[in-house]
């Protein structure tokens, strides 16, 4: 048991192991002078390559965490480092990990998968439009509010996440071209390209929720895992996917494409026939934004609207600009 950093004992007292993953754990914490219950993320350095590595992942990592306000985003409560590890200070998603909702349930139901796809789609939409790409999309970092079925998600664990440096890109462009690579000049490495490998996660996502079981696997025939999914070889298995509609086969599909010009993009998803249902939508913002209870959906709408026009300006204004 490495020593936890005093002023994190002092404030919180934590108890139980609640998750695992590769590099820490996730214990479950009580505030000592309220007795709420939050999820502390412990991540060890000792997992990095080099000191410099880890403390430069979770700086970004930290400073994404603080900079982004979505509802299907993990918020971050408090941060403490001691010399082999960082203490991250989280909301607690009582419904833990989708992976082993989806495990226990042997495959979710449609209307289940649609809810929780849409509220991935919103936050992953929101991401992007911040330049953050996840790149780490998986059924581990997809946490679920409570037990009930019906409830919100957050996505989590921003540790392969990039920050998209269009300065970067700029500078580049500003050089001499002629020893640069075809792909800067093409979309490969703006943010279009980046941003579809989102897409692709989210659609392996969207399979394993629907389907129970994921589409590449070293145990499916011959090839490796890595062939599987550079030739963008899947199967839907009948016993499996019979009971699953053809809108959402159809949704998998064009999101499980190897070109990432040819993939679906999030906005594209969001448009997509399958989740054009007015029931799942008024139960997502519902969960999404329940201050905007009172107004039904034309308010949650407004909401939608206007954070996503501070966003554009912020954008564009660059992150100097306070919005208020
Ligand atoms: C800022 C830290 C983000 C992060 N991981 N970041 C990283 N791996 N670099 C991360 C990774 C995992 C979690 N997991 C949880 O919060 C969590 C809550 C929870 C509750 C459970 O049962 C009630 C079971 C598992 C749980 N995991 C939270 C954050």
């Amino acid at each position: 048991q490495s020593s936890l950093p005093r002023d994190l004992q002092e404030k919180y007292l934590l108890t139980r192991r609640i998750g695992i993953g590769v590099c820490g754990e996730v214990r479950l914490a009580f505030e000592r002078s309220t007795c709420r219950k939050f999820a502390v993320k412990i991540i060890n350095k000792k997992n990095f390559q080099s000191e410099g590595t880890a403390t430069r992942n979770a700086k970004t990592e930290i400073e994404i965490l603080q900079r982004v306000d979505h509802p299907c985003l993990i918020k971050t409560e408090d941060f403490y480092q001691t010399e082999e590890s960082f203490y991250i200070v989280l909301e607690l998603m009582e419904g833990g990990e989708l992976f082993h909702r989806v495990k226990s349930k042997q495959q979710l139901n449609e209307s289940v998968a649609k809810l929780y796809f849409y509220q991935m789609l919103r936050a992953v939409q929101y991401l992007h439009s911040n330049g953050i790409i996840h790149r780490d999309l998986k059924p581990e970092n997809i946490l679920l509010s409570s037990q009930d079925d019906v409830c919100l998600i957050k996505v989590t664990d921003f540790n392969q996440s990039r920050i998209l440096e269009e300065a970067v890109l700029m500078r580049t462009l500003c050089g001499t071209p002629s020893y640069l690579a075809p792909e800067v000049f093409t979309h490969a490495s703006t943010t279009g390209y980046g941003l579809a490998v989102d897409a692709w996660s989210l659609g392996v996502l969207l399979f394993v929720c629907l389907g129970g079981y994921p589409p590449f696997h070293e145990s499916f025939g011959h090839q490796s895992v890595t062939d599987q999914i550079i030739r963008g070889e899947f199967t839907m298995v009948q016993s499996k996917w019979k009971s699953v509609s053809d809108q959402a086969k159809d949704v998998v599909r064009k999101l499980l494409v190897v070109d990432p010009m040819k993939r679906m993009s999030i906005e594209e998803a969001l448009q997509h026939p399958w989740l054009q249902d007015q029931k799942m939508l008024e139960t997502a913002h519902r969960l999404m934004y329940p201050s905007a209870e009172g107004g039904g959906a034309a308010a949650a709408m407004e909401v939608e609207s206007t954070s996503g026009r501070n966003l554009r300006k912020r954008g564009r204004e660059g992150d100097g600009e306070e919005q208020h």
